[in-house]
């Protein structure tokens, strides 16, 4: 691995009235790229990210973010402000108002001011904006209330509106399930492009979507690290045969 790590998880360990959902898990992430979190049901991946986000508190271990700072010390919003934003699967955006009057709101919530929607954006935001109306492909879709969008389309919204807020790394939660082929594919496009800028996690089950865009793959089996390699050496390897894909099969007959 080269570049500058932005993330460090040195043997995190999250436990739930006793149970180690997370055990000793270890993980470090570039600045920028996009990796898949895979493994088999309960193997703590989500766990892992709402440790990341502060959702939840390590048991043990350290989550040191960019110069040192231990996350696991930090409460949830110090760490959205430390530039970590989290993605759930169901959108949360604000169905009656506008594509366009969501972006505000987000831009709004950076700028921490409780600005009314009819406050006046400045040019500069205003031309932030229409990027990033561009870059999640909403720019025709601007003035719809955002409760008629497609699911994918609602989806690619919320990713506007986390990217509004800058963040340094971002964390999503199967952010395709659900869509469309082609809404699959763009939302697989869109998440190498803001990959380029940003680190970005992504916990999945799709392994069609995994195959296509991923590069770096993360397996998590009982909480802990399995294997860390490129999608071909995850599938060529038995323990992850036997562990994930294996079981996947099995469901399958
Ligand atoms: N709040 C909680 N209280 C108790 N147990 C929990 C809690 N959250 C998760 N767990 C347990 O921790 C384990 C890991 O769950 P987690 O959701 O992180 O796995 P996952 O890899 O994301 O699974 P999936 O792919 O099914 O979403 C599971 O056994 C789950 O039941």
């Amino acid at each position: 691995m080269s570049g500058k790590a932005i993330l460090r998880c040195e043997d995190v360990t999250v436990s739930f009235d006793g149970f180690k959902a997370v055990q000793g898990m270890n993980l470090t992430l570039e600045a920028s790229g996009l990796r898949f979190l895979i493994g088999p049901n309960g193997a703590g991946k989500t766990t892992l990210l709402d440790a990341i986000c502060g959702k939840v508190r390590p048991s043990g271990g350290r989550i040191v973010y960019e110069d040192g700072i231990d996350l696991a010390r930090r409460k949830e919003h110090q760490i959205a402000e430390l530039g970590i934003g989290r993605k759930f699967q169901a959108p949360s955006i604000f169905p009656t108002l506008t594509v366009e009057e969501n972006l505000e709101l987000a831009m709004k919530q950076k700028r921490g001011i409780l600005a009314t929607l009819r406050a006046k954006l400045a040019a500069e935001e205003r031309d932030r904006l229409g990027r990033q109306l561009e870059i999640v492909g909403l720019a025709d879709r601007q003035q719809a209330r955002a409760g008629s969008l497609s699911h994918g389309e609602k989806q690619w919204l919320e990713i506007g509106m986390l990217l509004l807020q800058e963040p340094s790394l971002l964390l999503l939660d199967e952010p395709a399930a659900g869509m469309t082929d082609r809404e699959t594919e763009k939302t697989g496009e869109l998440l190498q492009e803001i990959a380029r800028e940003r680190a970005v996690v992504v916990v999945e089950h799709d392994m069609e979507f995994v195959r296509n865009f991923a590069s770096l793959v993360t397996v998590m089996h009982e909480g802990r690290l399995l294997l860390e390699g490129t999608m071909d050496q995850v599938q060529a390897d038995d323990r992850v045969a036997e562990v994930y894909l294996g079981k996947r099969r099995e469901a399958a007959c």
